[in-house]
């Protein structure tokens, strides 16, 4: 690799494995202000455990590195070309290495191009500028808190806000209402970058542009920097918490640009980040390829790890294969610890299984939503490198049916499952169980051996079934065999904490 690629390399395992010091340090606040012993501190101290193991190990803090997307600033004459294939090349190489997970699906064959590279991936944006510095600034966004960005078009009706107009008080409505709808499914507590103005696409860029902004600066139009004062005092107001488990902390920042739009067009875009918000930048020297300077680490912040993340002490032990009978005994808001076989299964494998057989005996088993980065070793054995939950509600059409076809005792997953999935635990005797999400490394740690592995050329390293081994892997009932949800339970109570805020705050 030659030294602008080495670059490269180098900022992509940063982002994915070290988080920014303005990061930890809004995640530093929010452990602060949850209550000792809460569920929300609880899933805070893991995430907390996670960075810090994540920065150690030089691995991925979160399984998912998302889309890769650069943005290049660089001077007039500088070959964008010859960029181009040092960040195709650095990618491949962070993908072989482990920093990066195969990402890159054609989605008409379901084919993983197994190297992050294919038609629009990586994501390169080149701007021109008059300095002599190349820049060049990455952002790893995840799949689970891509699918909670939101576009609203004004005029439009918000539940629980009602009317929002052509105006910043409508504008505000639609900030709230984003913050609300993404409850714990992206991984919160999150950031979120809003755009006003603009197209749809454009609106949507603005909206992750604001992403790239330091959480410490303030915003120079002050009618912006208002508003992101007022989302960040009130979002925190709506008690979803971390992964949605309810909490006083729920959104982590808040950033706010504007551009215009045409006569008949009003968007308000927001693109929701979740806690591991992975951007980092380099300054480069063009002639030579040597990182001159990092941005976004002008000053360090240091995250101790806490004492114990989980109370092993009070949790409930769930051997596989677990008896009916255990399940049935289980409530929401119990703490277990897994030992024994589980099976990670996700979009594809869910898929499959509706129509066909599953390649081993599920009976009894614990099916966990999880897409891992894996790493074969020279004798042919495989390693789980990072392995955190999936957003579990994508697979709502299928999961009553298939913990019923398979006899499966427990799901694994985040952000909670839907009343058909309800239903189908009360019915078959199943628990929900939720993991921490992001939290990669801490449950990467809980593998101790890899069994087996199905569908790996089929679906790919994500969406292929792993048999894994694993001891003392945490996680929490949140929707037992009684018909109990605590995501149904943050959710309607979030709406009518919502429902508060409907009245005027910004003039129109
Ligand atoms: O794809 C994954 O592993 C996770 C995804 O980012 C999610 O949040 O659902
Ligand atoms: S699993 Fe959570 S932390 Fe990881 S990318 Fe998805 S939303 Fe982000």
């Amino acid at each position: 690799m030659n030294a602008m690629q080495e670059s490269l390399l180098q900022l992509i395992t940063e982002t994915s494995t070290n988080l920014p010091p303005d990061v930890r340090r809004a995640i530093k606040r929010a452990q602060l202000q949850e209550e000792f012993g809460s569920r929300a501190a609880l899933a805070l101290n893991t995430i907390v455990d996670n960075i810090v193991s994540a920065e150690e190990d030089v691995q991925p803090i979160c399984q998912d590195t998302g889309m890769p997307t650069f943005i290049v600033y660089c001077p007039v004459g500088f070959n964008q070309l010859t960029l181009t294939e040092d960040i195709r090349a650095a990618v491949r190489e962070a993908t072989k290495l482990g920093k990066l997970r195969p990402n890159s699906v054609d989605p008409l064959t379901g084919k993983n191009s197994g190297d992050n590279l294919g038609p629009g991936t990586p994501v390169i944006h080149f701007h021109q500028w008059e300095k002599d510095d190349v820049e060049i600034r990455l952002i790893l966004k995840g799949g689970g808190c891509e699918n909670k960005n939101i576009q609203y078009a004004l005029p439009t009706e918000l539940p629980g806000l009602g009317r929002a107009g052509r105006d910043l008080d409508g504008i505000r409505k639609c900030i709230l209402h984003a913050v609300y709808q993404a409850q714990g499914q992206g991984c919160s507590a999150g950031f979120i970058g809003v755009g006003i103005g603009g197209d749809r696409t454009t609106g949507y860029e603005l909206a992750k542009e604001q992403l790239f902004r330091s959480l410490d600066d303030v915003n120079p139009n002050e009618t912006l920097a208002e508003m992101e004062k007022y989302i960040m005092d009130t979002a925190n107001h709506l008690d979803i918490g971390t992964m949605g488990f309810g909490g006083k902390v729920t959104l982590l920042g808040c950033k706010i640009g504007v551009m215009n739009r045409i006569p008949a067009s009003f968007y308000v875009s927001v693109a929701y980040n979740c806690w591991a918000f992975r951007r980092l930048g380099i300054v480069v020297d063009p002639a030579t390829g040597e990182i001159r300077r990092w941005l976004y680490r002008d000053s360090e912040e240091r995250l101790d790890r806490p004492a114990a993340a989980f109370d092993e002490k009070n949790a409930i032990v769930l051997q596989a294969p677990i008896s009916e009978e255990q399940i049935r005994s289980l409530k929401v808001g119990d703490v277990v610890i897994i030992k024994g076989e589980m099976h990670t299964g996700r979009d594809e494998i869910h898929h499959y299984l509706i129509d066909h057989d599953a390649p081993v005996d599920l009976r009894g088993g614990v099916l966990y939503h999880c897409g891992p980065v894996m790493l074969k070793d020279e004798d042919g054995n495989w390693h789980v490198k990072a392995a955190g939950p999936t957003t579990s509600s994508r697979e709502e059409p299928y999961q009553a049916d298939i913990i019923e076809k398979f006899g499966i005792r427990a799901i694994i997953g985040k952000g909670g499952m839907g009343a058909k999935t309800l239903a189908g635990l009360q019915k078959s005797g199943a628990v929900y169980l939720n993991a921490i999400g992001g939290a990669a490394q801490f449950y990467a740690h809980c593998v101790k051996r890899v069994k087996g592995v199905d569908f790996l050329d089929k679906f790919g390293v994500p969406e292929a079934m792993w048999h894994l081994e694993v001891d003392g892997f945490p996680a929490i009932v949140t929707m037992d065999a009684h018909g109990n949800s605590l995501h149904k339970e943050v959710a309607d109570e979030s709406l009518v904490k919502l429902e508060d805020l409907k009245e005027p705050v910004f003039a129109c």
